[in-house]
C-alpha cells in the first residue's frame, strides 16, 4: 500500500466519526456564523515571493518534528516575522494535526489561514471554512477529476481560495482544466517521499500566465526560497524547517526578507 493510500484510510475513517458527531446540517449553519473569507490570493501577491509557514508536528517522512505545545502562540510568531499566510496541517494519524490547532491558530493570527489536510469530500470542505480556513489544500493524486472539480467549486462557492497540488506534468494539466488559480508544485515525491527541488523548476513553465505558482517542501533556507524563485515561484511553502529550528520567528523572517527582494524572479 502507497503511503497516500494509508493517509487517505485513515482520513476516511476519521471523516467518518466527524460526520456522525456533527452532521453536514449543523456544519453548514455554523459556517455562517464565521467571518468571511480573507483574500488570500492577494495576501501572496502583496510579496515577490511570499512565504506560507506551517504548523507540522510530524510527517511520515520524518517522523516526529517539534513538540509544538501551542500552535496559537507558533502562528503568531510566523505571523510576526512576516508570514503571508499561515497552514496548519489538520491530519491526525500521520501528522499529529487536529481541527482544533486551526481554532486555536485562527484566534492568533489575522494572515489567510490554509488548512492542509487530504481533503476527499466536500464535508471536510465545509469544515474547513467552519473552523476559519481561508484556503483549502486538494491534492490532485489523491481525486479523480470530477471530484477535483467539484471540490474546487465547492471551496470557492464559500470564498475560499483552492491550493491545488501537483507532482507531475499529467497532474498539472488537470489542475489548469479544472480552473486551478493557486496552483502548488510539492517536491515531495508521494511514493518515495523524496525531495526533488527540480521538480518545480520542470513544471512550473507549463502553468499559465496568471496562476499563482506555490514552491511546496524542500525549503531549508534562504538559498531554497532564491532558486525556487528563479524557477519563477510566487511563493513557497515550509513546513519542517520552520518548526525544527531554535527560533523559528527569525528562521520564517529570513526567508521573508529574501523573498522581498529575491534577485532573479522569473516571469517578472
Ligand atoms: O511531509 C511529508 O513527509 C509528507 C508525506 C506525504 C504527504 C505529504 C507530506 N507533507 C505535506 C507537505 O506538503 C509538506 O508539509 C509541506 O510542503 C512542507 O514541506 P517541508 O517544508 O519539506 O516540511
Amino acid at each position: 500500500m502507497s503511503v497516500l493510500d494509508d493517509i487517505l484510510d485513515g482520513v476516511r475513517a476519521d471523516l467518518a466519526e466527524r460526520e456522525v458527531a456533527t452532521p453536514l446540517a449543523a456544519l453548514k449553519r455554523r459556517v455562517e456564523r464565521v467571518p468571511d473569507p480573507r483574500d488570500a490570493l492577494a495576501a501572496l501577491r502583496s510579496r515577490a515571493v511570499a512565504v506560507i509557514a506551517e504548523v507540522k508536528r510530524r510527517s511520515p517522512s520524518k517522523g516526529e518534528l517539534a513538540t509544538i505545545a501551542d500552535p496559537a502562540e507558533l502562528a503568531a510568531q510566523f505571523e510576526t516575522a512576516g508570514a503571508a499566510a499561515i497552514s496548519v496541517l489538520t491530519e491526525r494519524h500521520r501528522f499529529g494535526g487536529s481541527l482544533a490547532d486551526l481554532d486555536a491558530v485562527r484566534v492568533a493570527v489575522d494572515v489567510p489561514l490554509l488548512r492542509k489536510d487530504f481533503v476527499i469530500s466536500p464535508y471536510q470542505v465545509f469544515e474547513a471554512r467552519a473552523h476559519g480556513a481561508d484556503i483549502v489544500l486538494l491534492i490532485v493524486a489523491a481525486l479523480e477529476q470530477p471530484r477535483l472539480i467539484g471540490l474546487l467549486e465547492r471551496v470557492e462557492s464559500l470564498g475560499m481560495t483552492a491550493l491545488v497540488e501537483v507532482h507531475d506534468e499529467q497532474e498539472v494539466t488537470r489542475a489548469v482544466d479544472a480552473g486551478a488559480r493557486l496552483i502548488g508544485v510539492n517536491a515531495r515525491d508521494l511514493r518515495t517521499l523524496d525531495v526533488d527541488r527540480d521538480t518545480f523548476a520542470r513544471l512550473a513553465p507549463l502553468l499559465p500566465p496568471g496562476v499563482l505558482k506555490v514552491a511546496e517542501s524542500g525549503v531549508r533556507g534562504p538559498h531554497d526560497l532564491l532558486a525556487y524563485a528563479a524557477a519563477g515561484a510566487d511563493a513557497v511553502l515550509v513546513g519542517e524547517a520552520a518548526v525544527t529550528g531554535t527560533d523559528p520567528r527569525q528562521t520564517v523572517a529570513d526567508l521573508v526578507t529574501a523573498g522581498a527582494h529575491p534577485a532573479t524572479k522569473v516571469g517578472r
